[in-house]
């Protein structure tokens, strides 16, 4: 595990490192708006509510004050439109930028002529925004405050391009850019952190401490917080702990990564920040998306209030940023949100927050309604609203600055850290947890605030989504100089390189540099029984993946809520942990969603989506037949690649088992459940296999799974989409309980 020692960049390089960053962003940021526009123009509202982008028939059930001053409007399903007010399933998200606007029927799109003469209006009363928070039931968008909201009664939410990332990532970059490369003539640039900075770009080597610093008692040894931390947890955080610069931590499905961060986020705050303080590092986690984050943040506050753990933080320290989160109630105390407004600080906010909230109530009342504002008095009352809000804002950020220079621990999503209520601040440490979901430049985000890096993920598990696919083939030219460099460039074999694709993270990129020597790899899995961990073992982690004692054998039929597990029923279905239901030669052929009404245009979600009918019903049988023989619903998972299965799926089963998840492999990072159904979908005579060829998406798929794994699918179509889904489907075959599917359907 020797470190590589590359030779450091010239300035040519460096150039050419940053512009090709540059010019990749664009291409992505081209690649997301041409989709949006594309999906909104081309897809029926029915269709863009069956892929996720769009909810109809909502209504407005309230209107308040947020961080900011903007308004939050809080949208839900009314019973004059719904039975259940239940979300459908969809793909909204904390911070996606989205357009409310009227709700036209469904049979129309919104560029034929039935929408065409609804369009204006539509635009009249429509508002664009962020998603704020996303609940079951609700979705709240933060809107603008200095806008006028007057919303018609029936909306939908639509799903927007997302600018504001682009927009951060291209300033972090220029930033960089002036940091590392200054103009001729300009004065050298000073930062604090110029050696992390420089260790990530191979400017200097990164460097290591002979021995784990004392803590703040003075103990030369190290106490660990979690006994139970195995060897090669121990010896990555020790590794973390000694690191001056830069260290990744590698983490296979199950290896208690997350686990892992804890001890050493404590391990951190029990030592001094530097040799030259007796105080203890001011530490920003960070991750790219909020749903990773909540998981640290739930994990982190349930210890800080108890002992020793308290002691290094204590209730308060711990602080996170951006949206809300829709986690556990408990969890909305430690946003900043809820401090700026309720803490002592808060109380300077209330007053006027309430009179903002008095007046935009009496704005959202309908024509008719009960002191309902009319005509002219709308306009004064709007007028007063933003006073109002100048006032508020500006008191806000007094507060926000006390309020974060308490904390000890900042957590915000790599995007959200470079939000203004974190501008000039430098921390001692960042920790970029799922940093190989990452794409490079944002994670530069929160680096560019901090001193010393750890990075966390598995190259593995899945990349950073990247729309512009083709971006490894990016012709040179034509792109306005934002190449110029690369062509000509003499590049050191293993030193910096320009990035080819944007789904080179950080993290891999610092493993080609640096060599393994610039990680510590985690070994024992506590999820999978070890006969489901051993294809991903083999394959993927040179079956260096152990499974603990306490996992490898268990099954379904172990599980406590079994009643009758000497019942032959129960034998057949729970005690096997891998089975298959081949459906080859079933001629259970998959559809093409939307087809004829702009279905067959590329989506980040659907690819054209497909689903395949008779597959969701050999799913939804084996969910059944697990529930029905004692296996919690809440614990038995579908998982497929296409949303159109999963809405089809969801269509048969949520009704019944409201807490099953049935969702894309996306969303269950970082999940785990005891039985997992996995629909492949795929099955044609040419063999297509579109997004199960990504070998790193299949491997989260298979990897939730903790005492069975069910998998349904075509092994002749899905075995000639890659040598790697050969290898699978002959694995499946030999190694699994192999079912005829065409019984089943
Ligand atoms: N040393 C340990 N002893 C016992 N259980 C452990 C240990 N380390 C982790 N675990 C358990 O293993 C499970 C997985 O841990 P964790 O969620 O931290 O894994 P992860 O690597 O972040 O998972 P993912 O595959 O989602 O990346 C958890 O239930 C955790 O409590």
């Amino acid at each position: 595990m020797s470190l590589k020692i590359p030779s450091p960049p010239s300035r040519a390089v460096l150039e050419a490192f940053i512009a090709r960053h540059q010019y990749l962003l664009q291409l992505e940021r081209k690649a997301e708006e041409e989709q949006t526009r594309l999906l909104n123009s081309n897809c029926s509202p029915r269709l863009l509510e069956q892929r996720g982008l769009a909810l109809g028939g909502l209504g407005v059930s309230n209107i308040s004050v947020g961080l900011g001053g903007k308004n939050l409007i809080e949208l839900h399903r009314p019973s004059a439109y719904h039975v259940n007010p239940q979300l459908p399933p969809h793909t909204f998200r904390n911070g996606d930028p989205v357009r409310i606007e009227a709700h036209v029927a469904s049979n129309a799109t919104l560029n034929g002529t039935k929408a065409k003469g609804k369009k204006k209006d539509d635009d009249e009363g429509a508002v664009e925004g962020v998603v704020y928070r996303v609940g079951q039931e609700k979705v709240i968008v933060a809107v603008d405050g200095s806008k006028e909201v007057d919303l018609p009664e029936r909306l939908r939410l639509l799903k927007l391009a997302n600018s504001v990332t682009f927009d951060r990532m291209d300033k972090t970059l220029l930033h960089l850019r002036r940091l590392i490369i200054p103009e001729d003539g300009a004065p050298s640039p000073h930062a604090q952190n110029f050696p992390l900075i420089n260790s990530l770009l191979s400017i200097q080597t990164p460097m290591w401490c002979k021995v784990v610093p004392p803590n703040l008692k003075d103990e030369k040894e190290l106490q660990w917080y979690d006994d139970k931390l195995n060897d090669s947890q121990k010896e990555a955080i020790r590794f973390c702990l000694t690191a001056e610069n830069v260290a990744c931590v590698h983490g296979p499905p199950g290896t208690g990564k997350t686990h892992t961060l804890i001890e050493l986020i404590f391990q951190l705050l029990s030592r001094p920040a530097s040799l030259t303080t007796a105080l203890p590092p001011r530490i920003l986690i960070t991750t790219p998306s909020n749903l990773a984050l909540d998981n640290l943040l739930l994990r982190l506050h349930f210890l800080s209030q108890l002992s020793p753990y308290n002691t290094v933080l204590p209730p308060g320290s711990i602080l996170r940023l951006g949206h809300p989160t829709r986690v556990h109630r408990d969890l909305v105390k430690e946003t900043l949100d809820y401090r700026a407004a309720n803490g002592e600080e808060g109380e300077l906010l209330k007053d006027i927050g309430g009179e903002l909230q008095g007046h935009l109530g009496d704005l959202g009342k309908k024509r008719g309604e009960r002191g309902a504002v009319k005509g002219k008095e709308r306009g004064k009352k709007w007028e007063e609203v933003r006073e109002l809000r100048k006032e508020y804002r500006q008191r806000e950020g007094k507060v926000v600055t006390t309020v974060l220079g308490r904390a000890q621990v900042v957590l915000a999503t790599c995007h959200s850290a470079g939000s203004r209520q974190l501008n000039n601040m430098l921390f001692d440490v960042c920790i970029v947890d799922e940093a190989t979901q990452a794409v490079e430049a944002v994670c530069w985000v929160p680096i560019l605030k901090s001193k010393k890096l750890i990075l966390a993920g598995d190259p593995q598990q899945l990349p950073p989504t990247i729309m512009s696919k083709d971006d490894k083939n990016a012709e040179a030219g034509g792109t306005g100089g934002l190449q110029s460099g690369v062509e000509n460039l003499k590049i050191t074999r293993g030193g910096l390189q320009p990035p080819c694709t944007l789904e080179t993270t950080l993290f891999e990129r610092l493993e080609s540099l640096y060599g393994d020597g610039i990680k510590r790899v985690l070994q024992v899995q506590y999820r999978m029984n070890e006969h489901i961990a051993s294809f991903p073992s083999e394959t993927l982690y040179d079956s260096a993946l152990i499974s603990d004692p306490s996992v490898s054998s268990r099954t379904l039929l172990d599980l406590p809520s079994i009643t009758e597990r000497d019942s032959d029923e129960a034998k057949d279905a729970l005690e096997h942990t891998v089975v298959f239901f081949d459906t080859s030669g079933c001629e259970f052929f998959e559809r093409t969603e939307g087809d004829g009404e702009g279905g067959g245009n590329k989506t980040s979600i659907g690819e054209g989506s497909k689903s395949n009918e008779n597959e969701a019903v050999v799913v939804a049988k084996w969910a059944r037949k697990l529930v029905e023989l004692g296996v919690p619903a809440s614990e038995v998972g579908i998982v497929t690649p296409y949303q159109a299965q999963v809405s089809l799926i969801s269509s048969m089963l949520h009704d019944e088992y409201p807490e099953m998840t049935i969702g894309s492999v996306d969303g269950l990072q970082g999940q785990e459940r005891e039985a997992i159904i996995l629909s492949l979908v795929r099955s044609n005579p040419t063999g297509e296999v579109g997004f199960l060829g990504e070998y790193r998406r299949l491997n989260v798929a298979m990897t939730r799974a903790k005492r069975q794994l069910c998998v349904v699918g075509d092994s002749s179509t899905v075995g000639k989409g890659s040598k790697y889904l050969k290898k699978w489907m002959d694995w499946l075959e030999a190694e699994a309980d192999v079912r005829w599917a065409g019984d089943e359907a």
